[in-house]
């Protein structure tokens, strides 16, 4: 019988079930993934974190030390993803509070390279999210209205949109377009600049230094937060106001994060929260894994 621990944690509300796995022995298959994220027959969650030791993972971890601590991140739907910035955070956390690393700080092996991490002893924690780059626009359309845009690599593919800026007199009503936006349908968006998805968000500028956003993600849905969403919001909006470096506050409907942009990094700042820890049902887990 497989003995399948899990804790469950939320950065922002961007919630996830973390799976211990230190050498790399559950099988842990696309059915497994959307049964646990089910929010009726599973735990429920926007994603799953395993906790496996780099070099029990193989080929995804190619090149990097052993010993780190890897995040494999899946999507709701199943499959794996490069990247992961609330889940990088809840990650950190969970790592230092089951003793597995010291408080402080420490990197963690992503499928878009280690991101150093900073852990602070109130929950916060800090991820170093390395390069953001700024590609072609392009159009995002919900409801059959179009959005302008512009391709953001943070690891993985965003499309972000800046509905008006910080300066013109429409706040309100900015504000009151981005709260209507109909996200429970997936936005449109062109497949041949975004041939493996994309995660679209749409950011309201309120002040020059803060912004509030809601995001669609590929492989979810609407979540409550993206970190790595927030940091290709920010890239956007400095894009959008002529700057290519600054810091900036970032409201989800699941809370506020703090982005800051220079030359060629980034960092990504905010609250990650351990909610509960358990066991799954073998049985259960076996039954998983059949739908
Ligand atoms: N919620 C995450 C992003 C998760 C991956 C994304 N859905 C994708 O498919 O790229 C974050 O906090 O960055």
């Amino acid at each position: 019988m497989t003995d399948v621990r899990f804790i469950k944690g939320h950065g922002t509300q961007n919630d996830f079930i973390v799976l211990p796995d230190a050498d790399g022995d559950l099988d842990l298959t696309e059915q497994r993934v959307r049964a646990l994220c089910d929010r009726r027959r599973g735990l429920g969650a926007d994603g799953v974190l395993r906790v496996v030791r780099a070099g029990a993972l193989g080929e995804p971890a190619a090149g990097l030390d052993p010993d780190l601590w890897f995040m494999d991140y899946r999507n709701a739907d199943g499959p794996a993803v490069e990247m992961c910035g609330n889940g990088v955070r809840v990650f950190a956390h969970y790592l230092v509070e089951s003793g597995l690393v010291s408080p402080g700080e420490f990197a963690i092996g992503t499928r878009s390279g280690p991101k150093p991490v900073r852990v602070d002893v109130d929950g916060i924690v800090t991820v170093d999210m390395g390069a953001v780059r700024v590609g072609a626009p392009s159009t995002a359309a919900v409801g059959g209205r179009a959005f302008d845009g512009v391709a953001v690599d943070v690891g993985n593919p965003h499309l972000a949109c800046v509905l008006g800026s910080a300066e013109d007199d429409q706040a309100e009503s900015r504000a009151t377009l981005l709260a209507d936006l109909d996200l429970t349908v997936p936005p449109a968006y062109d497949p041949t600049v975004f041939p493996d998805g994309v995660n679209v968000e749409f950011i309201v500028p309120v002040e020059e230094n803060l912004a509030e956003m809601r995001v669609h993600e590929r492989g979810v849905g609407e979540t409550r937060s993206c970190g790595t969403g927030t940091v290709a919001a920010v890239a956007a909006v400095l894009r959008a106001t002529g700057r290519t470096i600054g810091r900036m506050l970032v409201d989800t409907p699941g809370g506020r994060l703090t982005v800051t942009i220079g030359g060629d990094d980034s960092q990504l700042t905010g609250p990650a929260v351990l909610v509960a820890e358990g066991r799954l049902d073998a049985l259960w887990w076996q039954q998983a894994n059949l739908h």
